[in-house]
């Protein structure tokens, strides 16, 4: 057997906008490589400057930046071959480029064809597409190169092929949501089926605002087998060794349930949006409640118990339950824990609103105070300790708008806004069940949701049961489906109606709620942008 070609495959956590940040990452990782033995390394797509970059990729200085970066690099890279994502201005034309460096240079360059515009992609705004082939030969293999979206469709990989390439490399940013990596494997299999090529696929790891890349990096051989996959959810650094046409190591994924997945994006979702921004902790609000008992899991698996810290602020509506199940977690869990009664704050709004409500019936005015003195109190030891808020509200809460503005609302990012109440309970059931024992007291999953905010009040009270309302929101929002639709599928009318119209009229509180992970094909983000002044009813 000829000596085989080693391609290095780089799954590195970069950083938007630390370019000189990134070139360290990429180097470090050539340098690894090189060491190992590797022939190319293979790193993920717009590595140098991040994904996604958005509007930083309009100002000229930042493209400058990237170039200047690019060729100080390329001069550290010496003895091997590095497959390097940056964005390239040609002639006033910006394009989402791989640089193939060796030895010092740039020696070729490929620019993405297909640029993504669905979703939470936004390429056609930023880059113009490329036509050509970029293939180089090492140790006798014709490699191609491709960038994420190309695969995605026919095309640029029968371009590769056409120019001579016997195996591709993919330069990836591809962020998760639930099932994704079946997706990948899908498509891939396609372009393998329609070049007959092999595949080397790597992609980006970390948290960036509401994406979460997962990794997950693999090869595909060329009759479409899954050859390896690397790890999910971390960096790494691996090598693959390339003879005879096809991938010579192996190495197969366990199968995961989903809640494993999307408690991980959560995780690491949580840990880089606190770690890039440079804050020391978290601060929670506890109620008791499932919602509350989930974040602040999350939060002590991202960071580490020392850096969260739980504040129960009962009212005279709390009930002993509530504080009696905060205590235990805390117990399990080990953070920081304080109580703060809000009842002194509560009657002195009343007293000051007194005379300007006098004649009116108490309603939901009097419970949003509750929620924004809560929101006032964290708000306040946020300020003074450099924690940020994180909030706790679940997606279909999100959906139809059950949460306080400037209340339980109020804080820097919002864990679970893309979690359905009834995956909440799952994810639950699943950290439960890991080594280390229950985290969150039985208690908390089984009493009924209450929001607290008057006496023996329920969430279910107002809202249609959870697993009604979730499909009903996801059938909506998620696959395009009227109202109609909906109820043909078994939905009660009145709930459809009702949920479809909450959803519309909440459009303005979404506006104003902090980001948060997002785990489904499409969140309330980048990818859902409705009017908030709008006629249009079709409930
Ligand atoms: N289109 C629009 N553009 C901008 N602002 C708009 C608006 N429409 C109303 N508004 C304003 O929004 C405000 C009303 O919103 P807001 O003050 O939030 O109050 P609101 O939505 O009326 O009440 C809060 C809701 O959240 C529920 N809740 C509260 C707390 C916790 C939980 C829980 O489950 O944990 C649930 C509570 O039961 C109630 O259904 C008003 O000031 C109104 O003027
Ligand atoms: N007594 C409380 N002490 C501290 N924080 C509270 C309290 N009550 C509510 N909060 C905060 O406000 C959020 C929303 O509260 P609420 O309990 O009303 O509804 P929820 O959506 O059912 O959430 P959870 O399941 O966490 O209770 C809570 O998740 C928590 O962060
Ligand atoms: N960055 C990209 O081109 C991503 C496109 C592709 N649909 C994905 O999610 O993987």
């Amino acid at each position: 057997m000829k000596t085989p070609l080693t391609v290095a495959v780089a799954q590195l956590n970069c950083v938007v906008g630390d370019i000189s940040g990134n070139a360290r990452r990429i180097l470090d990782a050539v340098t690894r490589a090189k060491a190992a033995g590797a022939d190319v390394v293979l790193t993920p797509e717009l590595a140098l400057c991040g994904y996604p970059a958005e509007d930083l990729l309009l100002r000229p200085a930042f493209i400058e930046a990237c170039a200047t970066e690019l060729a100080a690099l390329a001069v550290e890279v010496q003895g091997i071959t590095a497959l390097v994502g940056y964005p390239a201005e040609v002639e006033g034309v910006r394009y989402n480029a791989a640089a193939v460096i060796r030895d010092g240079r740039v020696v070729d360059t490929y620019f993405k064809h297909r640029l993504p515009n669905y979703e939470v992609f936004d390429e056609e705004r930023y880059f113009e597409a490329g036509t050509g082939a970029c293939v180089f030969e090492l140790k006798g293999v014709r490699v191609g190169v491709n960038i994420c979206a190309d695969v995605w469709e026919s095309g640029a990989a029968e371009v590769a092929r056409e120019a001579g390439a016997e195996l591709l490399l993919v330069l990836n940013a591809s962020p998760f949501h639930m099932n994704k990596q079946q997706r990948r494997y899908e498509v891939l299999r396609e372009r393998v089926a329609d070049t007959g090529l092999p595949v080397a696929y790597c992609n980006l790891v970390g948290g960036q605002d509401e994406l979460v890349f997962d990794g997950g990096s693999f090869a595909l051989d060329p009759d479409g087998g899954l050859a390896w996959q690397g790890s999910v959810f971390a960096e790494e650094l691996a090598m693959l060794r390339f003879a005879e046409g096809a991938w010579q190591d192996r190495q197969l994924p366990e199968s995961r349930p989903v809640e494993a997945d999307v408690y991980e994006a959560l995780v690491l979702g949580v840990r880089d949006y606190l770690g890039k921004n440079g804050f020391p902790g978290a601060l929670i609000g506890l109620s008791g409640g499932v919602d509350s008992a989930l974040t602040l899991a999350i939060a002590v698996d991202a960071l580490g118990a020392e850096r969260v810290r739980a504040v129960m602020m009962p009212s005279p509506y709390t009930a002993q339950m509530s504080l009696d199940d905060s205590r235990e977690m805390i117990r399990r869990i080990g953070v920081r824990y304080d109580e703060i009664a809000i009842e002194p704050a509560m009657r002195t709004f009343a007293e000051l609103l007194a005379p300007h409500f006098a004649g009116l019936p108490e309603d939901a005015t009097e419970e949003n105070l509750q929620s924004r003195i809560r929101g006032m109190l964290l708000m306040a030891l946020s300020n003074k300790t450099g924690a940020i808020v994180l909030t706790t509200g679940n997606k279909s809460e999100m959906a139809t708008g059950y949460a306080t503005l400037y209340g339980d609302m109020a804080g820097g990012f919002a864990v679970i806004k893309d979690i359905y109440k009834t995956f909440v309970y799952r994810l639950c059931a699943w950290r439960n069940a890991q080594p280390g024992g229950p985290v969150i007291p039985d208690n908390i999953l089984t009493r009924p949701p209450s929001a607290e905010l008057k006496p023996d009040q329920c969430d279910q009270d107002s809202l249609p049961p959870y697993e009604v309302l979730d499909a009903i929101i996801a059938a909506y929002m998620e696959e395009d489906l009227s109202p109609d639709e909906i109820i043909a599928r078994g939905y009660p009318e009145a709930d459809v109606k009702r949920t479809v119209g909450m959803l519309r009229r909440n459009e303005y509180k979404r506006r104003q709620a902090p980001p948060g992970v997002r785990v489904t094909q499409r969140g309330f983000g980048k990818d859902w942008r409705y009017p908030i002044t709008s006629r249009y009813r079709d409930a």
